[in-house]
């Protein structure tokens, strides 16, 4: 294989062959429907804290070009990370993540494994955050891999812990150390600096209860990047590679509260939503106001500025060529939709400033203390630069209230299967529980009044996520993309 890093001390990777079969594997794996060839695989270093008898853990950065020009020239590149815990002897009790079995020509054959399931793996990992916690400033470099560990105080790690993979994963892989923490290790990585890395570490410093704490985070200097003649990072020349943050131990995750509440009123349908035993009501009150104060503070200690309604607007319709190529059922509605953008030209000045870009309810955690809003990543897709930028908080709005619609809908999806005549009265159950819930929480968030502007942009935002649900589920849950192409269908019908 290539590579062009020169690290002979390395353990070799794997074949190219073999990353493109287990990328199709993976949950985190961005670019499922679209062809696809592993163009290069770099092998980043070795997590250090191995201890003699446990694994090498080898962190791969493998480079996928698509062969489709869908999105665009820029985005026909993506980076994603790969850890392989590495052993001489098959591990049985991880046989199911076994990705390739090769030759190293120093060491003999390797038994490659997905480290995130592998608990002696994860323990290297949590081994030298809490080394990190020593050092000069909380930082760990390890100069063989150009690895950093950083680590802020006021938290002292459990390494007697083990490692739980979080069977849910998403766009990343997330693995609890009992229920001391949780580490996210980012798949698709960019250079630059990482949207939650970056506001979990802003909002941690100022004391926020609305997010959980950060611990750490790990850097990754690229050497091909590095400042000429010096040791220190070129522009664009650090990932960020993983964080590890407080393991919040009485959460729910918002969205199975949703669902649950729905369920409580799809089983007695004669009752109305406000009547009905799992009322989501009094939550998305609650969750209106989280969203405020953390767009609060967001706006205390992140720039903020104006942008122009005919940017805004730009931006909007700009997505929608790819969207049409990616989900041919948006063109019979390309026309309300650039109708709904173009009402967005007329507005002048917006307000903006930073905002989580990508949230729904699965991105909110009902814990004993409240709400915690999770993952400031903005929409993976996105490219870094742009899920930067600051945009109107009207975007998480419309985000929350997209996520109030799906959920009676993806209810409705497994119930109408048991009972097929009942789907006419749950339609109407669905639209009371949605409107009761974005009513509750909009009123929460922005107070009884909103101005003629600000529901032009909600719309709008509105609009724009659903469109990005609909190439979402495309590509990624196809057998749910009746759910946003619907919203988009009554947007134009409105
Ligand atoms: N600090 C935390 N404590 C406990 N669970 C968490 C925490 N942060 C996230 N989670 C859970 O992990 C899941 C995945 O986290 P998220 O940040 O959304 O990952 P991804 O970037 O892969 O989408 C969330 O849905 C939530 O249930
Ligand atoms: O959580 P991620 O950052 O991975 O977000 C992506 O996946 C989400 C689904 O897991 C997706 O959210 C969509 O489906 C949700 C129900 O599963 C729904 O509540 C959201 O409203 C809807 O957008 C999200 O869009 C995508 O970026």
């Amino acid at each position: 294989m290539t590579d062009p890093t020169s690290t002979p001390d390395l353990p070799v990777a794997p074949d190219r062959e073999v990353f493109v079969d287990y990328l199709g594997r993976t949950r985190w794996f961005g670019g499922k429907g679209r062809p696809f060839t592993v163009s290069d695989v770099r092998r980043v270093g070795t997590v250090p804290g191995a201890v003699a008898d446990g694994p090498v853990v080898l962190l791969c950065l493998v480079e996928v070009t698509y062969d489709d020009v869908v999105a665009g020239a820029d985005d026909r590149v993506e980076h994603y990370q790969v850890p392989l815990a590495l052993y001489p002897e098959p591990q049985q009790r991880i046989e199911h993540a076994l990705v390739a079995t090769w030759q190293d020509p120093d060491r003999g054959l390797l038994h490659g494994y997905d480290a995130l399931h592998d608990r002696e793996a994860m323990a290297c990992w949590l081994r030298s955050f809490d080394r990190a916690a020593g050092e000069v400033g909380g930082n760990l470099v390890d100069g063989a891999s150009s690895l950093a560990f950083h680590r802020l105080a006021g938290h002292d790690l459990d390494l007697d812990t083990h490692s739980t993979l979080f069977s849910g994963e998403q766009s990343n892989s997330s693995v609890a150390f009992g229920e001391d923490a949780l580490m996210k290790v980012f798949r698709k990585v960019t250079p630059g600096v990482n949207p939650d890395v970056q506001v979990h570490e802003v909002l941690s410093r100022v004391g926020s209860t609305d997010v959980a704490a950060l611990y750490g985070w790990v850097d990754w200097v690229d050497p091909e990047q590095r400042e000429e003649g010096t040791d220190r990072p070129g522009p664009g020349g650090v990932m960020q590679l993983a964080m590890l943050q407080q393991f919040l131990r009485t959460a729910s995750d918002g969205w199975d509260l949703a669902l649950a509440s729905v369920r409580d009123l799809y089983r007695e349908p004669d009752l109305h939503a406000s009547e009905a035993g799992g009322d989501f009501a009094g939550e998305a009150t609650r969750l209106g106001h989280t969203l405020r104060a953390v767009h609060d503070l967001l706006a205390e200690h992140f720039p903020t500025g104006s942008a122009s309604g005919a940017d805004l607007a730009a931006t909007m319709s700009g997505r929608l060529p790819a969207a049409l190529a990616a989900a041919p059922g948006l063109e019979a509605h390309r026309g309300a939709l650039e109708a709904l953008f173009e009402q967005v030209r007329a507005l002048g000045e917006v307000p903006v400033q930073r905002v989580h870009g990508d949230l729904h309810l699965g991105q909110t955690l009902r814990t004993a203390l409240g709400w915690k809003i999770v993952d400031f990543e903005g929409e993976p897709a996105k490219p870094l630069h742009e899920r930067l930028l600051p945009d109107s908080p009207w975007r998480d709005v419309a985000g929350m209230l997209r996520s109030f619609d799906y959920a009676p809908r993806v209810v409705e999806r497994t119930w109408a299967e048991d009972d097929p005549d009942g789907v006419e009265l749950r339609t109407r159950k669905a639209a009371e529980w949605a409107n009761r819930s974005k009513n509750h929480f909009l009123v929460a968030y922005a107070g009884e009044h909103i101005s003629p502007e600000h529901r032009t942009l909600l719309h709008a935002y509105i609009a724009d996520k659903a469109v990005y649900e609909t190439v979402y589920e495309t590509r990624n849950r196809p057998t749910w993309v009746d759910i946003p192409l619907r919203a988009v269908a009554e947007i134009g019908a409105s």
